[in-house]
């Protein structure tokens, strides 16, 4: 099945409603024939936000596994794209502390908890992480072995190698990027006592909206936002 990765939700949604325009031209209108369209297409709501959602979801009923919560840890989030914008925003809402994140224009750290909305309106108005005056710019090869209770790679899969693992000081991986940690890294963080949490679950809530979509197009209905995301919890922890 053919899917985009590190696009913009832009160039997604374009190339989604070409290839339904163009199947549609041979076998009639046929939404569900390709997820990821534009709204006014038959896209769902809330896939956009998604795969943050699922992340934040996942995030939250694996620390309740250990007595812990989103509002009382400390969170360093690589990559603030879609998944990992959206993660930190929603981590942010729950009241986590978001005290380092970094991205390709800069890595940046604040011990009191980064203002993530703050960050969000600076990034859309086209600034760079290392210009944001709320937090201090750190080197990015500190970013993963930086302190904090919770690391979220967001970006890139084997970010988590044999040379960094040794040093990564958080509790708890949530493998929000797909294949983030390589195999040894997962061997040595396993020795560390450090939870590692799988893309396969971890990142899923992108793949289940996509598949709520085609749910809605076979129905013929349209989804409140609150649905999709009241079904994608559901699916996240059953
Ligand atoms: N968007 C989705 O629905 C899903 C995405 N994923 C995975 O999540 C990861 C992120 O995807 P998106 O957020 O959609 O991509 P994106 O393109 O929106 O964001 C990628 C982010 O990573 C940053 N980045 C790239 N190289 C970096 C580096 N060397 N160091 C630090 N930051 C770096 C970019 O600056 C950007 O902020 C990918 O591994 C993707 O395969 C997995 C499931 C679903
Ligand atoms: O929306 C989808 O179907 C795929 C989501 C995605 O990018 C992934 O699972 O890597």
């Amino acid at each position: 099945i053919p899917i985009f990765q590190l696009q913009t939700w832009e160039l997604i949604h374009r190339t989604m409603a070409w290839i339904f325009d163009e199947y549609s031209k041979f076998h009639g209108h046929s939404p569900a024939v390709v997820t990821g369209k534009p709204i006014d297409l038959g896209g769902s709501l809330g896939r956009d936000a998604a795969t943050g959602r699922g992340v934040m979801y996942a995030t939250e009923a694996l620390l309740a596994e250990y007595g812990k919560s989103i509002s009382g840890s400390t969170f360093v989030i690589q990559g603030f794209g879609n998944v990992g914008s959206w993660a930190a925003q929603l981590i942010h809402e729950k009241g986590g502390k978001v005290i380092a994140l970094g991205d390709v224009s800069g890595t940046i750290r604040n011990k009191a908890g980064i203002d993530v909305p703050a960050l969000m309106k600076h990034r859309n108005e086209g600034g760079q992480l290392k210009d944001f005056h709320g937090a201090e710019v750190m080197d990015a090869s500190e970013l993963l072995v930086h302190e904090c209770d919770v690391l979220l790679p967001c970006a890139l899969g084997g970010v988590l190698n044999r040379e960094n693992a040794p040093d990564v000081k958080a509790k708890f991986i949530i493998e929000a990027a797909n294949h983030p940690t390589d195999p040894e890294a997962d061997e040595i963080l396993t020795k560390k006592g450090v939870v590692v949490l799988p893309d396969i679950y971890a990142n899923a809530g992108g793949v289940i909206v996509s598949y709520f979509e085609w749910v809605q197009n076979i129905q013929g209905f349209m989804w409140e936002e609150e649905k999709v995301n009241m079904e994608l919890h559901k699916y996240m922890n059953s």
